[in-house]
């Protein structure tokens, strides 16, 4: 079973901007795959429709997204299932969207609020099992000493790190990665990345990981996928994505896609400790 298929998506927000064109593809369960684009080639808003927050248009009748085989939208209309097809996908901002006055451990616990009762949920009262499925996870991105202190304390790439571990906690199959990498220096990026290439592998979670630069595609993801004016132009193996090939697809702006140091890149993978 696939864990992401996407059929006929198009998106036109008011104002007339025509964010997707006609967007199919799949992702297969367990894969990691990189979509990438400049500025505007509607990266984010593919994500969004994934996760089911913005419908697509609904004159584009056939549409369908499908998430670990619950329908997510159908012809334009979010499913009514969406609470419980949610469950099963993570979504990681660019901004972390951790609340800050909160502790990191009760940030981390927030990623089992769809699967327990409201109320429950709403008085945070959580088990003792449940504090420490959330403390493991915690470990397994290697912040579990910051769990007391309030989310604000943190530094960006802790912050990240403890957005992964809430999809953890929420038993996400899917994790949809909105430029998780955007707003961290190049230490914190690597490390981001490499936890997230570590659960891909250890736990088979299927990521789908949008980035700005394609070295970060190339280290980490076997297939990328690029996206230019709404529209996928590459869908393959991200060894094929040359400087030159970017170039030749994107002209002028694949210097944004680029690093200017990327000689420098290194060679080794981080990790959650390292
Ligand atoms: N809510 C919105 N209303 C109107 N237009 C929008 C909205 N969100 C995005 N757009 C437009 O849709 C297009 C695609 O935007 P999107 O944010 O998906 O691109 P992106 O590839 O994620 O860009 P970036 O890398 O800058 O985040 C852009 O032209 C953008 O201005």
């Amino acid at each position: 079973m696939s864990a992401i298929g996407i059929s006929g998506l198009s998106k036109t927000y008011r104002g007339g901007t025509r964010a997707l064109d006609r967007v199919s593809l799949t992702v297969e369960a367990g894969e990691m795959v990189a979509l990438i684009g400049a500025s505007g080639s509607g990266k984010s808003t593919l994500i969004r429709h994934i996760s089911g927050l913005v419908p697509a248009d609904k004159n584009s009748g056939s549409c369908k997204i499908v998430v670990d085989g619950a329908i997510v939208q159908e012809g334009g209309r979010i499913s009514r299932n969406i609470a419980t097809a949610r469950t099963d996908i993570g979504v990681i901002f660019q901004q972390f969207n951790l609340v800050p006055r909160l502790s990191v451990l009760n940030n981390v616990l927030a990623g089992l609020l769809g699967r327990m009762p409201v109320l429950r949920g709403v008085l945070g009262l959580f088990r003792k099992e449940e504090s420490q499925l959330a403390m493991q996870a915690l470990d397994r991105v290697g912040i579990a000493h910051t769990a007391r202190q309030r989310a604000s304390t943190l530094s960006g790439g802790q912050q990240q790190r403890a957005a992964i571990a809430r999809t953890l906690v929420q038993g996400a199959r899917v994790i949809l990665a909105d430029e998780p990498i955007a707003s961290l220096d190049p230490a914190s990026a690597k490390r981001v990345m490499g936890i997230l290439s570590q659960i891909n592998k250890e736990d088979g979670i299927t990521v789908l990981v949008s980035l700005h630069q394609v070295e970060y595609a190339r280290r980490y993801c076997k297939r990328t996928i690029a996206m230019r004016d709404g529209q996928v132009v590459f869908d393959g193996p991200s060894r094929e994505l040359t400087t030159q090939f970017l170039r030749d697809i994107y002209g002028e702006a694949s210097e944004e896609l680029v690093l200017p140091d990327a000689d420098d890149f290194g060679t080794e993978p981080m990790t959650a400790t390292a």
